[in-house]
This record gives structure tokens, C-alpha cells and sequence, in this order.
């Protein structure tokens, strides 16, 4: 199983006391699967993504990733771990202002002890970025800086990819082709994608869906 989420809960102290956020979330996720994980505003979803891509420590509960423990492990394990299995994508590209777009590709594969030139230019001409190689990001639009930022996920091969609303930043029609290499993106490698999406209509073209309510998972069929 490539994510395994066990009984998972995890509490954010506030003025008005412990804010009880996932409340035993389970959840299993295989290779070739692609799974939206919806919810209303505020129950959880970035939480519980952040807790699988290991940037913050749940109370009680087990993750593994690709057979691998995220829980109980120190900040370095966990950093280890992300660098050479998980991809991440966000709403906010994040992508370095100071580096071209060849060099933003290849960045993260490089952090994996990846780097793989042939497979970087098969994803950037997949993503339609061949040509805009020696940019900068600041000279781009937001679909093609999201499709860098997949890019550089991808050109990574990493076992899991979590997307946080990849394609808020992005109006419909170009979230909705964004949102179409990333899905053929991740199935192309085998990878598994857990995204958290407002919507019902993107959610709808994962294989899978789950929704977050009063802490917990319900299966969307
Ligand atoms: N570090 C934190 N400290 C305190 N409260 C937090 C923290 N992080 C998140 N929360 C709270 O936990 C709850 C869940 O937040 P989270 O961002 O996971 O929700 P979400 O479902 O992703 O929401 P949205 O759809 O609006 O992005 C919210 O009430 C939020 O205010």
C-alpha cells in the first residue's frame, strides 16, 4: 500500500481550548490510484495532507508511506523521506524566483538523488514547457508556473504526489488542463495522488473520493 493513514488525530491548541481537527481518520491509498479528499472549508484537509507529507506531527495515530513510518519519526527522517518519495504541489506555486524553468525542473530530482535529464525534458515537452525552458518564473502565467511546479514534481518520480487545491490559483479552464497532466502525469509514472480540492466537479476526475466531516473520512461514492 502506498499511503496508509491508521487512526489518525491531531488537536490545534487555541484561546478557546484544543480544537479537535481529525478525530481517528484511516485511509488507504494504492499505486495508480488518484483520490480526492474534499471537505468544507476549515475540517481538516490541509491538515491531515500536511500530516501525510510529514510537515507536522499528529497526536496519536500511525502514517506509513510506501511501507515506510512518517509518524515517530525525527524532522530529519521525515525530511528524508519526503525528499525521496513524496512530491508536493500547492495552490502557491512556490517555485524559485531565482532559478530558470530548466533549473526549477530539474531542482527537486536533484534533491532525490534523481537528477535525470532525458526523463526532465520528456515531463517538460509533456507539459508543454519546451519552449519556455531558459524563462524566468516572474515571466510566466500562473498555468504555466503551476505547470512547472508539476513539472518539477514529476521530473522527480516520486512514489506519492500531494496536492493541495493545485489548481486554486487557476481559472477553470486552465486549472482544468492542468488538472489533466497532473492526473496523466502521476498515472503515466504509477505514482499514487492524494489531492484536496473544494471542488466537486474536479474531485469527480480522480479515481476516488473521500470526504472529511466532523474529523472523520467518509467514502464518496
Ligand atoms: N497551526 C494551527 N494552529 C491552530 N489552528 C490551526 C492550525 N492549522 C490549522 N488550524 C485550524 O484547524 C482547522 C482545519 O484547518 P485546515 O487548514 O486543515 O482546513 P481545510 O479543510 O484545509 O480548510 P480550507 O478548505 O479552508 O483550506 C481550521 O479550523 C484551522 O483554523
Amino acid at each position: 500500500m502506498l499511503l496508509r493513514v491508521e487512526s489518525v488525530a491531531k488537536s490545534f491548541a487555541t484561546q478557546e481550548g484544543a480544537l479537535r481537527v481529525l478525530r481517528g481518520v484511516s485511509l488507504h491509498l494504492a499505486r495508480g490510484e488518484s483520490v480526492a479528499l474534499t471537505g468544507d472549508s476549515g475540517s481538516g484537509k490541509s491538515t491531515l495532507l500536511h500530516l501525510c507529507a510529514g510537515l507536522d506531527r499528529v497526536d496519536s495515530g500511525t502514517i506509513h508511506v510506501a511501507d515506510r513510518p512518517v509518524t515517530g519519526q525525527s524532522d530529519s527522517a521525515r525530511a528524508a523521506l519526503r525528499r525521496g518519495t513524496i512530491g508536493l504541489v500547492f495552490q502557491q506555486f512556490n517555485l524559485i524566483a531565482s532559478m530558470s524553468v530548466e533549473a526549477n525542473l530539474a531542482f527537486q530530482a536533484r534533491l532525490a538523488g534523481r537528477e535525470d535529464p532525458a526523463r526532465t525534458a520528456e515531463v517538460a515537452a509533456r507539459l508543454g514547457l519546451s519552449d519556455l525552458l531558459t524563462r524566468y518564473p516572474e515571466n510566466l502565467s500562473g498555468g504555466q508556473q503551476q505547470r512547472v511546479a508539476i513539472g518539477r514534481t514529476l521530473a522527480a518520480a516520486p512514489a506519492l504526489v500531494l496536492a493541495d487545491e493545485p489548481t486554486g490559483n487557476l481559472d477553470e479552464a486552465t486549472g482544468d488542463a492542468v488538472l489533466s497532466l497532473l492526473l496523466d502525469g502521476v498515472a503515466g509514472a504509477g505514482a499514487g495522488l492524494l489531492m484536496v480540492t473544494h471542488s466537486p466537479r474536479l474531485a469527480a476526475r480522480c479515481t476516488r473520493r473521500l470526504h472529511l466531516r466532523a474529523g472523520q473520512i467518509v467514502e464518496v461514492t
